[in-house]
């Protein structure tokens, strides 16, 4: 027993000091730490929307797009939360009746309604972008194309969104935006690395967007844009060839093949046994070839398929000019194009056909991709009819041309070549946004790609409570240290001897 006591005097870690001092050390650590993983813990995310609507010339389509509400900045990831596909045909469409193109938006704008959450809708911007359809309205009758924008902006003004207008993109914005959508989304602009090209095919229009060593804006300057995102600068090449959109590009195909204004056109971009009968009037009603028409046609023609792909390839060859060129190097049309560089996304109609024709492999050689192609062109209609019951008969009628346009615009017009073509991604979504101009439309009227990197991110909750908690131990581990000196000097053993 008195050894016992003895030992307990000795030992100053049984005194009340360093008793009291450990206990406070112990409850100011356990306290540190809980601030650390209580207090600071993440709040509620809550987010911000906004909407676009792409007003294209076959269809108009709704994107609501996401972000977290509380990002400094708003240097948060912007994702497409939401999409509707408006019933009918495009505004352009709706000239002689504009109401309709309103009324025509109605219900996806219902749908936003309910998609956004109440309380955030009169914060959110609403903005309606109009492409190549409106542009050729524009270019024939701007009276009516006022008319159409008067309609759908009072459609629009009807809903609790914050709407900021409703215009015509230029083709150059049309391309620049696409491009800035597709690398936003691969996160390109925010690491800094190098780009991918933007090929946009719509019905009207189509646009290329890369970036190339080789250009610096000064030739051609049309051509160029400049953009300074994330604390680096870009020159960007882009051009936009309006009539070159896949259904305005069949328009030119067929003014050529009917320059003469025959009665019957045996076409080899249709599949054999195909047969219909057109109007010369609706086949005319397009800038694009109004000034083609022949003199002296009759009303109707008889548009039947032969589907054989080298005629058709030879036949859609006649759309391109590829004779002038005042530059050191041209795509098509005397437009000049620098050397391709890089990676490129093909998006929009090169997508909705690519993929049904089964050909988004761009690692299948292109000569194995024509084969194929030949194959399915000179496939019956009525196969083909029977083969895709749900298809609308309007694209399957023209599949074999769209998919032979696109091969012709990429090689021929383009300058792609079988090495290069396997720089192509055929592409519908990046991360689960669909690629197209409307993103980075929005991006860039509601600056939320900063011009400069932002600053270095803070530390996320986890690494916080991490560091916390190691602090904490290290402090209280020299606590134990600078309490050496009141340590034991000898062993158990040794103090009981
Ligand atoms: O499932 C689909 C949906 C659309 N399209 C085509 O894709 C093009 C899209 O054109 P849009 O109206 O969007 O574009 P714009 O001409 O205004 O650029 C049009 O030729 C449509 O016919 C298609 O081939 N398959």
């Amino acid at each position: 027993m008195s050894a016992q006591r003895e030992m307990k005097e000795k030992n100053p870690w049984h005194t009340p000091v360093t008793i009291i001092i450990t206990v406070i050390g112990v409850i100011a650590i356990v306290a540190l730490v809980t601030v650390a993983v209580v207090q600071n813990r993440p709040l509620p995310q809550k987010y911000k929307y906004g909407i676009v609507l792409d007003a294209g010339s076959s269809h108009t389509a709704l994107y609501i797009y996401e972000w977290p509400a509380e990002k400094d900045n708003n240097t948060g990831r912007v994702e497409q939360k939401h999409s509707c596909k408006v019933d009918g045909p495009g505004i352009s469409s709706y000239a002689s009746a504009p109401l309709k193109a309103g009324q025509s938006l109605r219900e996806c704008m219902q749908k936003a309604e309910k998609w956004v959450p109440s309380k955030r809708h009169h914060e959110t911007p609403l903005y309606l972008g109009a492409t190549a359809g409106m542009r050729l309205l524009n270019m024939v009758d701007s009276v009516a194309s006022e008319d159409v924008f008067q309609a759908v902006k009072e459609a629009l003004q009807k809903f609790p969104f914050s709407y900021q207008g409703a215009r015509i993109l230029s083709g150059q914005e049309e391309g620049a935006f696409g491009w800035v959508t597709v690398n936003y989304l691969d996160e390109r602009l925010k690491q800094g690395l190098e780009t991918t090209g933007a090929l946009d095919l719509g019905g009207a229009s189509t646009q290329i967007s890369f970036v190339s060593d080789n250009y610096d804006g000064s030739e051609s300057p049309n051509n160029s844009v400049n953009f300074r995102l994330y604390g680096n600068d870009y020159n960007l090449y882009t051009h936009s060839f309006l009539c070159y959109g896949k259904d305005q590009a069949h328009r030119l195909k067929l003014a050529h093949q009917t320059q003469s204004g025959p009665n019957a056109v045996a076409d080899p971009c249709s599949h054999p046994g195909y047969n219909a009968t057109k109007k010369y009037s609706v086949l005319y009603d397009s800038p694009c070839v109004s000034d083609r028409k022949p003199q002296g046609a009759p009303a109707t023609f008889h548009h039947t398929g032969t589907g054989n792909l080298q005629q058709c390839q030879e036949v859609v060859r006649n759309v391109f000019n590829f004779t002038d060129c005042k530059y050191s190097h041209c795509s098509f049309n005397g437009v000049f194009q620098p050397i391709l560089q890089g990676g490129f996304g093909a998006f929009s109609a090169y997508y909705f056909v690519m993929d049904f024709l089964n050909l988004t492999d761009t690692t299948v050689p292109l000569e194995a991709v024509k084969e194929q192609l030949k194959a399915y062109c000179a496939t019956p209609w009525d196969q083909i009819v029977q083969q895709h019951p749900k298809a609308k008969l309007k694209y399957l009628a023209e599949y074999c041309f769209s998919g032979t346009y696109i091969l012709s615009l990429l090689t021929e017009g383009y300058n792609f070549t079988s090495v290069t073509y396997s720089d192509i991604k055929f592409i519908e979504k990046i991360k689960g946004s669909d690629a197209g101009w409307t993103l980075g439309y929005m991006l860039n009227l509601t600056n939320m790609i900063p011009a400069e990197a932002p600053d270095f991110p803070p530390l996320p909750h986890a690494g916080y409570v991490s560091i916390v908690t190691i602090i904490a131990v290290l402090i209280f581990i020299l606590f134990l240290f600078s309490l050496r000196p009141l340590w034991p000097r000898c062993s158990k053993q040794q103090q009981i001897v």
